[in-house]
């Protein structure tokens, strides 16, 4: 049997987005999606196929186990396709830090390095390295790839991305990376396919998922982003702060007043939307809410991006676009509405109703920059990036 199916993971901070791709000449085509999701007790997987779906609970073990979770899986999908026609697994690795500029096949010195870069990404980078190291076990030969968040940003000027502390910490690497570039590589991709004229000029991606980040971009090149050495920076998210002033850790740490694992945890698990609303995490509730907090919440993220969204505008000497993505970009008009009503003054007049449609363009025909509602598949392009190095694409 001919080995003609990619598998991609997409490991976040709580669940595992899977992809099934067939391998054809013109690039991979999505056959297949589905995700693990750890929130759940035990985890549960779910899996849709064309129409088809079926949703699964994962053994006990597998909540504390990968390998049992995977084990699981690769059965559940034999059903559909059989694991032997997998040709290759492609991972999304957040932190790929300074060493990986782009996609690679997972060696043991890859897999050491990635390794090597966990205590910068806390949160998802144990989780890749736990899929990697289950499949090694579940299917030994199988060949497995690694492509990051951080690479599209390598492009970034030095002056992005330095501190202003001491410059011994920048050679050590304490530096501004930026993530969420698999997610910005696959909407330049697309603005370049829908409207090359605008791709060409100044444009700010805004991915706004439960990770949410910006991105400022030159003719599809990245000038900046809005996270910097962790995915802690920049806008508030669903449970993380985003920027805060480094006194206010000082503050906390001092005279024992915090642990560091209690801080560790506020920062990344009781915070944003979750720690201002005291509510939710999840934005759908916070929209739905007539409590003052959740507004206050919303508020808050609005005002925050909006402000990112100036401060990119400088990055790039102006502004021609903002594209909106991911789950609360591509889908709530309310939250998009919000943001763009602080971008009047740079000329952003937003079309009520088609933003309330989450159409492909929300502005009027009239307004100076223009705004997009671009769907994001980050497992497109891990799926691509790994075809490429297997040169099958
Ligand atoms: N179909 C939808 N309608 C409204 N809001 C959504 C939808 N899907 C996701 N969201 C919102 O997007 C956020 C999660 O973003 P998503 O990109 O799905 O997260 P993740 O980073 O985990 O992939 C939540 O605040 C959620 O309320
Ligand atoms: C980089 C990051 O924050 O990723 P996610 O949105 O998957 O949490
Ligand atoms: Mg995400």
């Amino acid at each position: 049997m001919s080995a003609d199916l990619l598998l991609t993971l997409n490991a976040g901070s709580s669940t595992v987005k899977i992809g099934l791709f067939g391998i054809a000449p013109e690039g991979p085509q999505r056959v297949a999606r589905g995700v693990i999701d750890f929130r759940k007790d035990p985890a549960r997987l779910r899996m849709q196929e064309g129409p088809g779906l079926f949703e699964a609970e994962l053994p006990p073990e597998a909540s504390q186990d990968m390998q049992a979770a995977l084990a699981e899986t690769f059965r559940r999908l034999a059903g559909h396709a059989d694991p032997e026609r997998i040709a290759a697994i492609g991972h999304r690795v957040v932190h790929g830090g300074d060493g990986f500029a782009g996609p690679v096949r997972i060696d043991d010195a890859a897999l050491e390095a990635i390794e090597e870069l966990t205590a910068l990404a806390p949160l998802h980078q144990p989780q890749s390295l736990r899929l990697i190291r289950a499949i090694r076990a579940l299917r030994p030969g199988l060949a497995q790839f690694a492509s990051f968040d951080t690479a599209f940003h390598r492009t970034n000027p030095e002056l992005v991305r330095r501190f202003a502390i001491p410059r011994a910490l920048h050679a050590e690497g304490v530096k501004r990376y930026g993530f969420h570039g698999l997610s910005y590589k696959f909407v330049s991709g697309e603005l370049a396919r829908r409207a090359p004229e605008v791709a060409r000029g100044r444009v700010v991606i805004a991915h706004l998922g439960s990770g949410a980040s910006l991105c400022g971009l030159r003719n599809g090149v990245s000038q900046d982003s809005s996270m910097g050495f962790s995915t802690l920076d920049g806008i508030p998210m669903a449970t993380r702060c985003g920027a805060l002033d480094p006194g206010v850790l000082l503050h906390l740490l001092g005279a024992g007043r915090r642990p560091l694992g209690e801080l560790e945890d506020m920062l990344y698990h009781r915070s944003g939307l979750l720690g201002v609303s005291g509510l939710s995490a999840d934005s759908r509730e916070l929209l739905e809410s007539d409590r003052p907090e959740a507004w206050e919440a919303i508020d808050l993220f609005a005002f925050r991006t909006a402000g990112e969204i100036g401060r990119l505008t400088i990055t790039l000497g102006g502004l021609d676009a903002v594209v909106f993505t991911a789950g609360i970009g591509e889908n709530q008009p309310v939250m998009r509405q919000a943001i763009c009503e602080r971008l009047g003054w740079l000329g952003l007049e937003l079309d009520a109703a088609a933003n309330a449609q989450n159409a492909e363009r929300i502005t009027t025909s009239s307004s100076r920059v223009a705004a997009f509602v671009i769907p994001t598949d980050e497992e497109q392009v891990i799926a691509a990036e790994t075809l490429a190095i297997l040169g099958m694409q």
